[in-house]
């Protein structure tokens, strides 16, 4: 009895797995679509307070519970933690011993502390509700004695019918206290859940490209899972366990008052079961660590799977993908085997452990009541009382390992909260103005972080000036968009610098330099939303008349035969791959950015498409205001620029105009050159195609230096 009683209390562990799954739905596209997107957020120099207060309402839109109030600006403090309220009911021998479990459990519970109003009245909820219930083994052991005595009598001279009516009303506001105490704690948790995950979001979007591309899954894990975890535990785990502390004192008491004797009997058996609750919760609080790094694990999988539908389905790697999936379940499985077995053993040992102590409550009870030391009413409250006891010390043991779960999750998350980044964000001096003489990267030496030892750039000096365009070439694989990636920040270099008239861009503000850099990636990425908003994505305030201004700049013509123009809903994909290029233009070209990077798109072009995006390119390098910096692929792309450079196993090799570098009989800009036209002419040979007079036009230096030439002098005229 004592069991199954134990058993209906008791809550079963959150299960990360379907609770995280289940909870997110829909937030969770939206992270994963942020996640995969975390370079363009970082290099549109979003402001911190624009994505907190987008992605809330990106996020809020989807949540049913009411909105989160805005984060605050300072960071979770110790000493707040110290202080809070929650904490003071929390027994300090549960409390962690290990350093950093105890600041994440104070932690945890300063994320009570603006909830402190309604936690504070469903904590006197929660008193009142279980005064009641702990009244009730009491009342059933006097309505036995007063129904088994010959001349019944009730207190104060009340009749049966008033008695029963008063029950009706104390049972009535107990259900009503717990109601309420429920709804309460539920609100406040899913606020709490709600506020920590904007923080872990924003810590998240403010970490290097590295940390977030690395371990993708992990975040996202942490970011939903971790999070429901910690909320929970911080409400409704405690919320149970102030209820069992309740439950276990006040029944305690009650049972040394009916009888002494029998109290101390019960009380054997609760030394054992709490040994066994502290080694249980230690062992989850493990076990729950590995299985969210497991789950991290498994959402990589299925997200990078997902984003990259087309590609899994063209090769039908659908088994594939299915049996990596399967793996990380597996994985999963495991832990869940582990955490089954451990929990099965302790909740069968201590339900049997209680049944043992209520058949031997009942023996001795009995010989008492035959003795007349007891009555049978009283014998009655005891073993009700009991079964309050046990289910009290059984809920307390659930708490217990809940808290620690939630601890283990905690400090996941506050790993991500607390972390600062490898390149602070939004720290340092801003850029003086929106204009400069030279940019210079200066003897730099580049590593990737995961790939300590391989250097990708050796010694590398490039010098920008003021609305120049230079055009880096090389071969695939040589570094050219690395130089990209360390202008924009996404990485330092591991010696060097690269300056802005004289000053490291390291002393700018991440956030400030940013802003004066429009990018234009190889592959651009769209969001999900109309095609106005992904123009205007990272300018908010930019009005209709300048995303149109944009888009003409840029030659997205094709917005206008859209049937709902600039309105059209767009996902990921949906565009050509020339159009998102021209998108991506008209993006970078809303920023009105001092400093362009172009990385071409090669293959996705076709030549109608090329002429386009080339046509847009043309007209910024007309303006001469922008200072353009190319990775350029294609002939007619890279003699646009006025200046290039050569980037070879590290370095620059060579730098000059087109006319200078084919000039130059053994240049290594010829040989890079007439690898990339015999590539042309094979395709065109292939397509059956006249190409002789063609490649003729094409590789003639002369016909390609009056394509340059004739930039050059549009150039000069408009400027
Ligand atoms: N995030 C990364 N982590 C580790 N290595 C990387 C990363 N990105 C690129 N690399 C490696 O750095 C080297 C240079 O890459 P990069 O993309 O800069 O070359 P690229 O010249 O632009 O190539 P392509 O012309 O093919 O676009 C390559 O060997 C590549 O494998």
């Amino acid at each position: 009895m004592l069991s199954l009683w134990a058993r209906s209390c008791q809550r079963p562990p959150v299960h990360a797995f379907s609770k995280g799954f289940k909870l997110l739905g829909n937030t969770r596209k939206y992270h994963v679509e942020v996640a995969f997107n975390i370079r363009n957020h970082q290099c549109r120099g979003l402001s911190s307070s624009t994505l907190v207060r987008w992605s809330a309402r990106r996020f809020n839109s989807t949540q049913s519970a009411p909105p989160p109030s805005p984060p605050p600006t300072s960071p979770i403090s110790n000493s707040a933690a110290k202080r809070s309220l929650l904490s003071r009911f929390i027994p300090s021998s549960l409390a962690p011993k290990d350093p950093n479990s105890t600041s994440s459990f104070a932690k945890i519970m300063s994320l009570a502390k603006p909830e402190w109003k309604p936690l504070t009245i469903a904590i006197g909820l929660l008193l009142v509700s279980s005064t009641v219930s702990m009244s009730v083994p009491f009342t059933i052991g006097k309505l036995i004695d007063f129904f088994s005595t010959t001349n019944p009598q009730i207190p104060f001279g009340l009749s049966v019918w008033q008695a029963s009516g008063g029950l009706m009303l104390l049972f009535t506001l107990g259900a009503t206290a717990n109601a309420g105490r429920a709804i309460l704690m539920r609100l406040s948790g899913q606020r709490i859940v709600g506020r920590l995950r904007e923080r872990t979001y924003s810590a998240a979007l403010r970490q290097e490209v590295e940390f977030v591309e690395r371990g993708e899954g992990d975040v996202l894990s942490r970011l939903t899972t971790d999070t429901s975890i910690v909320g929970e535990s911080v409400t409704q785990n405690l919320s149970d366990g102030l209820r069992a502390i309740v439950m276990s004192t006040v029944g305690l008491g009650a049972m040394f008052y009916v009888s002494p004797k029998l109290t101390m009997l019960m009380l054997a058996v609760v030394p054992p079961v709490s040994l066994g609750a502290v080694f249980y919760g230690r062992y989850l609080k493990q076990l729950s660590n590995k299985t969210q790094e497991a789950m991290g694990e498994m959402t990589k999988i299925a997200s990078e799977s997902l984003t990259a539908l087309r590609t899994v389905q063209s090769y039908n790697a659908i088994p594939q993908e299915e049996e990596k999936f399967h793996q990380k379940i597996l994985k999963v499985l495991a832990l869940a085997r582990k955490e089954a077995i451990a929990s099965g053993i302790f909740f069968g040992s201590t339900g049997w452990s209680g049944n043992i102590t209520l058949l031997a409550l009942l023996s001795y009870g009995g010989t008492l009541v035959s003795h007349g030391d007891i009555s049978m009413g009283d014998l009655t409250s005891l073993l009700l009382y009991t079964v309050y006891v046990g289910s009290g010390l059984q809920m307390l043991t659930t708490f217990f390992s809940s808290i620690m779960r939630g601890i283990g999750a905690g400090m996941r998350v506050f790993e991500v909260l607390d972390r600062t980044p490898a390149i602070p964000y939004g720290k340092g001096e801003e850029v003086p103005q929106n204009q400069f003489e030279t940019i210079k990267f200066e003897r730099v030496h580049f590593e990737y972080p995961s790939r300590r030892g391989i250097e990708i750039l050796k010694d590398f000096n490039l010098e920008l000036t003021a609305g120049e365009s230079v055009a880096i070439v090389g071969e695939s694989g040589g570094g050219k968009s690395s130089v990209h990636s360390l202008l924009l920040r996404y990485y330092d270099p591991i010696q060097g610098k690269i300056t802005c008239d004289g000053k490291d861009i390291r002393d700018f503000s991440t956030v400030s330099w940013r802003s004066i850099i429009g990018v234009v990636p190889q592959d651009p990425v769209l969001f999900t939303g109309t095609i106005a908003s992904n123009i205007a994505f990272g300018n908010p305030n930019a009005t209709r008349e300048d995303i149109e201004h944009a888009a003409r700049e840029a030659n997205c013509e094709f917005v206008w035969g859209m049937p709902n123009g600039f309105d059209t809903e767009i996902g990921r994909l949906s565009l050509s791959g020339g159009q998102r290029q021209r998108l991506a233009i008209a993006r970078a070209l809303l920023k009105k950015p001092v400093i362009l990077a172009l990385d071409e798109a090669t293959s996705s072009l076709d030549a109608t498409s090329e002429r386009r995006v080339n046509d847009a390119v043309d007209k910024i390098l007309r303006s001469r205001q922008t200072t353009v910096l190319f990775v350029a692929h294609r002939l007619s792309t890279i003699a646009r620029a006025e200046r290039i450079v050569v980037l070879e196993g590290g370095r620059i090799t060579e730098s000059g105009t087109y006319r200078e570098l084919v000039g130059r009989k053994d240049s290594r800009f010829r040989v890079l050159m007439a690898a990339q036209l015999n590539a042309a002419a094979g395709e065109k040979l292939y397509l059956g195609e006249e190409v002789e007079s063609e490649q003729e036009d094409e590789a003639d230096p002369e016909n390609t230096e009056e394509e340059g030439d004739e930039s050059e002098r549009t150039r000069q005229t408009s400027s």
